[in-house]
């Protein structure tokens, strides 16, 4: 794996050589992070999106980590959900549910997905309304320098098009500074209706992981990491900047093949 602290505030590289190193490299970062934040606070708040990133975590389920991960003291939000049924093939929450939750041994009482059965801008406002208890009892820590919420942990995928969690290129959704949730209902991502952590959110969180795979992926990659001065497009990607949080990176060869030299030989 070749490791690098990137452009500036661009966060860490980790650019792996197989699919199989990026997964075992993750799921020890998660089990690491679990163990600090489990030490500290008792407890290990983490927020998951949807696409490739669960099955990309799936060493969680495996040996060691099934075992010594204090699964107990998880808690489990979503960054970006569609507004689709739970059993709809469609719902983040179903595939991490198959594909994680139902694996190891998690509260079922600590899984906080959306209200299902009412429309995005309702399942927004309620999903904001249930952060908000839990930052009450600091379940969810909160940010020093903003109201925000404090997540230890934020996963998010990044799309062709530059997205992290439900936020697309141009799209007024990017620009919330208000709500710590927010909601669409022109996704160019089918489905069409999401509910989104506002970007707010996303850069009060004590660690920000983007987990990127693919040649599809290079070109959105090289956008948000290189410096490619003033003209560069913002694109979301982008503008993850952890104001006192940890950015990393979790590349593969295919992803990181647009990146400049100067990052890659750092
Ligand atoms: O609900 C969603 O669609 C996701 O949360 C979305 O933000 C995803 O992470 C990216 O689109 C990358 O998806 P892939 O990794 O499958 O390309």
């Amino acid at each position: 794996m070749a490791l690098s602290d990137g452009q500036k505030n661009r966060g860490e590289l980790r650019i792996h050589e197989s699919l199989d190193e990026l997964m075992t490299d993750l799921a020890d970062y998660v089990a690491e992070l679990s163990e600090a934040s489990v030490k500290e606070r008792g407890v290990f708040a983490i927020a998951l999106s949807g696409g490739s990133l669960i099955g990309l975590m799936g060493k969680l389920c495996e040996a060691p980590y099934n075992k010594t991960v204090d699964w107990s003291k998880w808690y489990i939000f979503w960054a970006d959900e569609r507004v689709v049924a739970k059993n709809h093939a469609e719902s983040n929450y179903k595939l991490a549910k198959d594909g994680l939750l139902s694996k190891v041994p998690i509260v079922p009482s600590h899984v906080h997905s959306i209200n299902d059965s009412v429309s995005a801008e309702e399942a927004a406002e309620d999903y904001e309304f249930v952060i908000r208890q839990f930052v009450k009892t600091r379940v969810v820590s909160v940010s020093e320098i903003s109201d925000c919420p404090k997540f230890d942990l934020i996963l998010l995928g990044l799309g062709p098009d530059g997205h992290i969690a439900s936020l697309f290129p141009n799209h007024s959704a990017l620009n919330e500074r208000e709500e710590w949730v927010t909601f669409i209902t022109d996704s160019p991502k089918p489905p069409p209706e999401r509910i989104t952590f506002t970007m707010p959110v996303i850069n009060s969180a004590s660690n920000v992981a983007v987990v990127v795979t693919g040649d599809s992926k290079a070109e959105s990659v090289h956008l948000a990491i290189d410096d490619l001065g003033p003209d560069c497009p913002l694109i979301p990607a982008r503008m993850v900047q952890p104001a006192m949080g940890k950015l990393v990176w979790f590349l593969d060869k295919l992803a990181a093949s647009k990146l400049e030299e100067s990052n890659l030989n750092k």
